[in-house]
């Protein structure tokens, strides 16, 4: 894994820029998701989901509340099966295999794709064993590659010359902003190839979420990235494809400028401009 330099914080954030990318831009695909129905026992969470979601981009889900956004994001890591009563029919693909069929093993899963929470969740230790929990587990003993990872891991969040000196402190001593970029850095240590983030800076003030925001610009350079947000201009900003999420089903899928400045359903519209949600 190379991370990029602390230095780079050049991000294009406005359509234009965006447009640009999407033009010259030409990914695989990373998960395909075909024909996918989820339901919590008698409640049909997802309804004939189709969305093919490509390598190294920014994909914004955004939708009203309850419309399955969540749901969907922790199903392509399989957390959802840890709700009792969850069926799910359809298929996700994910590098030639099929994420929900029986027989795959959901560590292997684990290991490529990370995960960030609305909520920082910081283990109650210090911000060292935080970041080389993932990699000892993982059987990674000999110090030297742990200081590596670790300041590898912290650099690439852009966290590095804030927490250098402070490597033994208690995580539970930063503030919320800080143990979000903490809490990525813990992703990147395992390298995953898949970041999820599921509404990432909604507890977060303006200047913490301007941070993650430049930092998940960075970060589709070298992984891919997913990410359920409330706010739509967070989704117009950062992402380079946005699913319109409404009761279970996805309206809308296509390029963030098209969705924000052209969307082919009037539904689609009526959100983005506020008329309801
Ligand atoms: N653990 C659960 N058990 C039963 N039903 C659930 C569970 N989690 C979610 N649901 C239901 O599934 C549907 C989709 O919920 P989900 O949390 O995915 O929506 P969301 O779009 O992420 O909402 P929000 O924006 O409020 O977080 C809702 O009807 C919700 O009540």
């Amino acid at each position: 894994m190379s991370l990029s330099s602390e230095n780079k914080m050049n991000v294009k954030l406005n359509n234009k820029d965006m447009a640009v990318n999407n033009i010259n831009s030409e990914h695989r695909v990373v998960y395909d998701t075909k024909d996918l129905n989820l339901w919590y026992s008698d409640t049909h969470a997802l309804k004939d989901i189709n969305l093919e979601i490509n390598e190294k981009e920014v994909t914004a889900i955004i939708g009203p509340s309850g419309c399955g956004k969540s749901t969907y994001i922790k199903t392509l890591n399989r957390m959802v099966e840890l709700v009792p009563g969850v069926r799910t029919t359809g298929t996700i693909t994910y590098k030639n295999k099929n994420i929900l069929d029986k027989s795959f093993k959901v560590e292997d899963l684990r290991t490529q794709v990370g995960m960030v929470f609305q909520k920082a969740n910081p283990f109650p230790k210090s911000i060292y064993e935080n970041i080389a929990y993932g990699p000892k587990i993982h059987g990674i003993r000999n110090k030297k590659v742990l200081d590596e990872i670790v300041e590898k891991s912290l650099r690439g969040a852009y966290i590095w010359d804030e927490l250098k000196d402070r490597l033994n402190e208690n995580a539970y001593g930063l503030s919320g902003g800080q143990q979000q970029r903490l809490c990525i850095a813990r992703c990147l240590a395992i390298q995953p190839d898949v970041i999820l983030m599921d509404e990432p800076t909604s507890a977060l003030d303006p200047k913490s979420t301007l941070k993650i925001e430049e930092l998940v610009q960075e970060l589709k350079k070298e992984f891919s990235i997913i990410i359920v947000t409330h706010n739509m201009q967070q989704a117009a900003r950062i992402s380079d494809k946005t699913a319109f999420f409404l009761n279970g089903e996805v309206v809308e899928f296509d390029d963030t400028n098209t969705i924000f400045t052209n969307p082919n359903d009037s539904r689609t519209e009526d959100y983005i401009s506020g008329r309801f949600g």
